[in-house]
Parts: C-alpha cells; structure tokens; sequence
C-alpha cells in the first residue's frame, strides 16, 4: 500500500547562528511511513529531533537531504494534505472560538453559512456546544486544546501531525482529550503522525511506536507494534499485562537514550 507519508532516508543539518562554520545535524539517515489510517507515534529524548522530522513532514522544513512523498506524491513545499496540531497555543485571541474553528474553511472561501454549521457541529463534537462566543482568555487550557482541535480536523486533513498536542494539561483533562482524540481517529482513520516524550501516552494511542535515538544524528533505533485491543481507554489500558510488558520492552531501548539526551541538555547549558 502507498504511504500517506513517507520520510525517505532524511538527514537535517543546520548551522549555527552566531558561527556559521559550525554545523549541528539534528536528524541523519531517517526513513520514516506512516500508512493510511495508522496511528504512529515517535519518542524520544528531550532535544532530539522529533519536532524536526514533524515539521518535514509538515513541508515547513526542507531538509538538507533525502525526500518526502505524500501518497506517492513528491513533497513540495507545504504539505496540503495535512493537518497540524502543536504544543504552543495557536489560536487567535482575537477571533471567538467559532471563528477559529472555521478559520481554515474561511482561507478556502468556504460559502460563510456553511462554514459557520460545520463549525457549531465540530465544537459539539469536541463538547463544546454553546461555546462559540468565548474567546480564547475565556477559556481554559482543556477547552482552548479542544477547539485547536477542531480546527484542524474541520479541514478533514488525511494526515493528522500533532507535536505534543496536549503536554501542558493537568493529567485529568489531558486523559480525557487523548481519549476524545482516539474516538475522532477510529471514526474516520486517517494517518496519524504523533510526537510526544511520554511513552505511556504513545504505547496507549498508537498502533505503531518509534523510538528515536538521542542527537546529534539523531535515527530510529526500535519500532514496535501495539497489538492493543481497540477501542482503548488510555486510562484503563495502562494496567493491561500486554501493555506493562510493551511498556518495559520499550523502556529498556528508551532509557539509556533519555540519560544520553539529558547529560548533553547539561552540558550545553
Ligand atoms: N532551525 C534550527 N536551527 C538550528 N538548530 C535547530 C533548529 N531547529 C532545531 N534545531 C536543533 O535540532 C535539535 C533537535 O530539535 P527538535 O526541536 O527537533 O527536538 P525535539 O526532540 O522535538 O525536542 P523536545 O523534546 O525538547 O521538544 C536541537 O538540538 C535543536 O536545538
């Protein structure tokens, strides 16, 4: 089958800004495919390239070798076919929460009464009905989570990317929105790119986990399928027998990573 994405053989080298003779690679020899409908997720250490390898695939970066197709398609420029959703607050504080919601459908010249019923139906979707009015400030971080959320699966995108969608919410909320998320994902199924640093949240979401190593030259160093039942609490499954046992599998490759990318953060600070 045709990958919705496929990152082939990647490397991303950048130079320094205050010395232009040094150069830092971020990313080396990374192949990457995501097929229609999987829901794939990446960790790694703390500063290891994974918003990097998104934002290829996201066609915000050009990398410095190798090739991006999308659906057999060679990646030129933005990846239209894509959705986004990342860790930093995206929405316009000026625009209400419907208006950010349709914000998309507007750029497409989508006819405005249209727009404005997909919008009602997506914030009920994402349980937000009769919230339309508030703006961003008048909203919590969950809420405003939520209606990022809405605005990018309003645009139907076939690849979702989500770079640490939900890592500034308490534990509670944020359960509840990964639960929200997999329920949207298992009606329509589209590929899913996921970046995240906490394993549990990847082991519970995903059908598939990639495990990178720490920089420089950052590369996949383990994959491993999440043969899960679905359709899954991400609260409940964390104390399946399968998914302890996934857990420390991953773990035990994840781990000497993690203190790699740590002691490199200490020195570089
Ligand atoms: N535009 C850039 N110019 C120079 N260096 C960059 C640039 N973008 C990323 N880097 C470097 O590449 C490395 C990987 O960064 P990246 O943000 O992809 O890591 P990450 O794994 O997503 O980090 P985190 O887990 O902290 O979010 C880092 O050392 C970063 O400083």
């Amino acid at each position: 089958m045709t990958p919705a994405l496929f990152l082939d053989n990647i490397s991303c080298t950048f130079i320094s800004k205050d010395d232009r003779s040094q150069r830092y690679t971020a990313v080396a020899d990374t192949s990457l495919s995501i097929a229609p409908g999987e829901f794939v997720s990446v960790v790694g250490p703390t500063g290891c390239g994974k918003s990097t390898l998104l934002n290829v695939g996201a066609g915000l970066l050009q990398p410095s070798t190798g090739s991006v197709k999308v659906f057999g398609e060679p990646l030129l420029g933005i990846n239209r076919r894509a959705g986004y959703m990342f860790q930093a607050e995206a929405l316009m504080p000026w625009r209400s929460a419907l208006q950010n919601v349709i914000a998309g459908l507007q750029y497409r010249e989508t006819d405005e009464s249209k727009a404005r019923q997909l919008g009602e139906e997506w914030l009920a979707r994402v349980g937000l009905q009769g919230f339309g009015d508030r703006y961003p400030h008048q909203l919590s971080g969950g809420m405003r989570k939520r209606v990022a959320l809405a605005q990018t699966l309003i645009l139907d995108p076939d690849i979702i990317l989500m770079d640490e969608p939900f890592s500034a919410l308490d534990i509670q909320t944020r359960q509840l929105m990964e639960n929200e998320v997999l329920e949207l994902w298992s009606a329509k199924r589209k590929a899913v790119l996921f970046i995240t640093h906490d394993l549990d949240e990847a082991i519970a979401m995903s059908d598939r986990v990639i495990v990178l190593s720490a920089g420089p030259g950052t590369h996949p160093i383990g994959e491993f399928v999440i043969d899960l039942p679905r359709p899954r609490d991400v609260a409940e499954i964390r104390s399946e027998p399968r998914f302890v046992e996934l857990h420390q599998q991953i773990w035990s490759v994840l781990r000497d990573e993690v203190l790699k990318g740590y002691q490199q953060q200490k020195k570089a600070a």
